[in-house]
């Protein structure tokens, strides 16, 4: 069994060539421009919603079959025609250029898989079944939405805000780890998920750290 390794990627406007231009291209080429990576689409045709970012500019289309080349600059390569022989050359090809590559009809091909995805802003939460059932990767992470609601996009926010001024403190680092620990037990999380949950202001913010500090 091979076993994956997860990492997340920060993609914002980086290079991913992905061939094909189907059901499958679209759903992997959606999520990419939501990342905010900068698209190369090669194929002779596209789906609907495909051809209309490709209109309004937020992908690049080439319009013809996969040539060898194509892939090179690539951060990322998706191998997702429908003719598994093109798959597999465009994963040789990505491996002898040593670039990471997901091959849609076969995955051993490849050198990644995508994973189910749930995001609640700042949270993102990957679901791999190793390839074992896609279907099954889709279903759990359903599940997991109806566990982690919405209240975990300004849960995190608020996170992010106290730890960036706890940070911007400058504090000596014992202290400074003290509070950051100390943040992980406030309850706010159930205060936003039952609407009572009042936003805190610079005083606030700064007894609970004065406080904290005391304690
Ligand atoms: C290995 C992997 C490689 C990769 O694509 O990266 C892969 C491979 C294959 N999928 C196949 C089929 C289907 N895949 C889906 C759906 C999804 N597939 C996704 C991921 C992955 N699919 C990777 C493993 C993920 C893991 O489990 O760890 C999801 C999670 C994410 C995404 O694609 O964005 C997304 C759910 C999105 C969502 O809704 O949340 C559906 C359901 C549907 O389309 O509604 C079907 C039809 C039903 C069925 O067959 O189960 C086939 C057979 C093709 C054939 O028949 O020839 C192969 C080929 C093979 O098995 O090698
Ligand atoms: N990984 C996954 O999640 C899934 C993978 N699959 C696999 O993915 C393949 C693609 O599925 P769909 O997108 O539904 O197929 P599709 O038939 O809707 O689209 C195939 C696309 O590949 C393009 N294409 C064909 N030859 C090409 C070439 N030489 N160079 C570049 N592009 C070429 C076609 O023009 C078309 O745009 C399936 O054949 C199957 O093996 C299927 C379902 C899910």
């Amino acid at each position: 069994m091979v076993k994956y390794f997860p990492i997340m990627l920060e993609l914002q406007d980086q290079r991913v060539v992905v061939i094909g231009g189907g059901a499958v291209a679209e759903r992997k080429v959606v999520a990419l421009i939501e990342a905010g990576a900068a698209v190369v689409l090669v194929s002779p045709s596209l789906t609907g919603t495909l051809a209309a970012l490709a209109e309004a500019g937020r992908l690049s289309w080439i319009s013809r079959p996969y040539a060898p080349g194509d892939i090179r600059g690539a951060f990322l390569v998706y191998a997702a025609s429908n003719d598994a022989a093109v798959n597999e050359s465009v994963a040789r090809e990505a491996r002898s250029l040593g670039l990471p590559v997901n091959v849609a009809s076969r995955a051993e091909a490849g050198s990644f898989i995508t994973p189910g995805v749930l995001r609640r802003g700042r949270l993102t939460v990957a679901v791999s079944t190793s390839g074992a059932g896609p279907s099954a990767a889709a279903k759990i992470t359903e599940q997991l939405a109806g566990i982690l609601g919405e209240e975990y996009e300004p849960y995190l926010d608020w996170l992010h805000s106290l730890r960036t001024e706890i940070k911007r403190r400058e504090l000596p680092p014992e202290l400074r780890g003290r509070l950051l620990r100390r943040l992980g037990e406030v309850d706010v999380l159930n205060e936003m998920r039952q609407g009572t949950f009042i936003e805190w202001g610079a005083d606030e913010i700064d007894d609970w750290i004065t406080r904290s500090l005391e304690e």
